[in-house]
């Protein structure tokens, strides 16, 4: 068949209106809410990827007004220590969201320091609280990188109801939230994974591929289905040229954007919606819990 040109899903274009948008909006309250919102990031050890994040959300904040109130800790910080710095920040008024920056070190129970955090300063909407609300379809604090696949959907007006998704990579981080929110706009939703036998069948059936394994451009075009939108979450650190690191998604997108009708780049794409998305839970827990007269 001809190639045709995909429609790129242009997730940076789209955070940067997000970003504006919420710039406006916290403006407006902070008249009467007398502080700005805050978000606390913590972060634990030197990983680098995670250093870079870190540094993306505290730039986001500053530009829609929102205060970082982030802390540091040393590799070696203790549980206790971390535990009780989130109980800290939960009874802090100045903090309207809180996030602790995974993976962390391998001596740290990542789940149940963010089960410490209240679910109404979850901004990561990692919380089971959180989680429990999304598997019921009840509004509550979305985790930021389905929540701006889903937004990013919605941009560009793309039908869901009643489409094949496929979903492959069960996280709780994307995985598993991703698929319950395709399957709340009725998606026939499939979760595929490592285990999944006649994986290229599976994806060839999708409408909606999402892919968030983690492996780098693992997606090849004999996986995708001509006409398909292609959702890309992969974030990975490659070699490139001349021993020079580049980002490359889950998808191989040269040659799988050649029969996409809609594809994410990456960088570029579900990244900065993460990011987008992170500041408006804070946004919103903001407006929300300090609010109780606004709409
Ligand atoms: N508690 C927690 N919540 C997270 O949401 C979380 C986390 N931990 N740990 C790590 C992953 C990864 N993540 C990204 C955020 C922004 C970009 C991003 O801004 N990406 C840009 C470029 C980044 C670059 O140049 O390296 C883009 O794709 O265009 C990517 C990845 C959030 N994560
Ligand atoms: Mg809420």
């Amino acid at each position: 068949m001809s190639a045709s040109i995909p429609q790129i899903l242009d997730g940076k274009a789209l955070a940067q209106k997000i970003q504006l948008e919420l710039k406006e909006k916290v403006a407006t309250l902070e008249s009467k809410i007398g502080r700005p919102p805050g978000l606390a990031v913590l972060m634990v050890g030197d990983n680098p990827a995670s250093a870079v994040y870190v540094r993306n959300k505290e730039r986001a904040c500053q530009k829609v007004g929102i205060a970082s109130l982030g802390k540091h800790f040393p590799g070696d910080a203790t549980q206790a220590e971390l535990a009780e710095t989130i109980k800290e920040l939960n009874q802090d008024d100045r903090v309207d969201g809180i996030l602790v920056q995974l993976p962390l070190p391998e001596h740290l129970d990542s789940i149940s320091l963010l089960h410490c955090i209240h679910p109404d300063k979850d901004a990561d909407g990692l919380h089971q609280v959180n989680l429990g609300k999304l598997v019921r379809s009840e509004s509550g604090l979305r985790s930021c990188t389905p929540a701006g696949v889903m937004r990013l959907l919605q941009e560009y007006h793309i039908p869901i109801s009643g489409k094949k998704a496929v979903v492959i990579g069960r996280s709780i981080l994307v995985g598993k939230p991703v698929a319950l929110m395709l399957l709340e706009q009725n998606a026939t939703v499939t979760m595929a994974h490592s285990r999944t036998e006649n994986l290229g069948a599976v994806c060839r059936e999708a409408d909606i591929l999402v892919a968030a394994v983690g492996k780098p451009e693992m997606i090849t075009r004999d996986l995708v289905k001509p006409g398909a939108v292609v959702i890309d979450v992969g974030i990975n650190r490659v070699e490139g040229k001349e021993g020079k690191s580049k980002l490359v998604g889950d998808v191989a997108f040269e040659e799988v954007a050649e029969i996409a009708s809609y594809i994410t780049p990456v960088p570029g794409g579900i990244g900065p919606m993460t990011v987008a998305m992170l500041l408006s839970n804070t946004v919103e827990s903001y407006r929300q819990f300090n609010t109780p007269d606004v709409d």
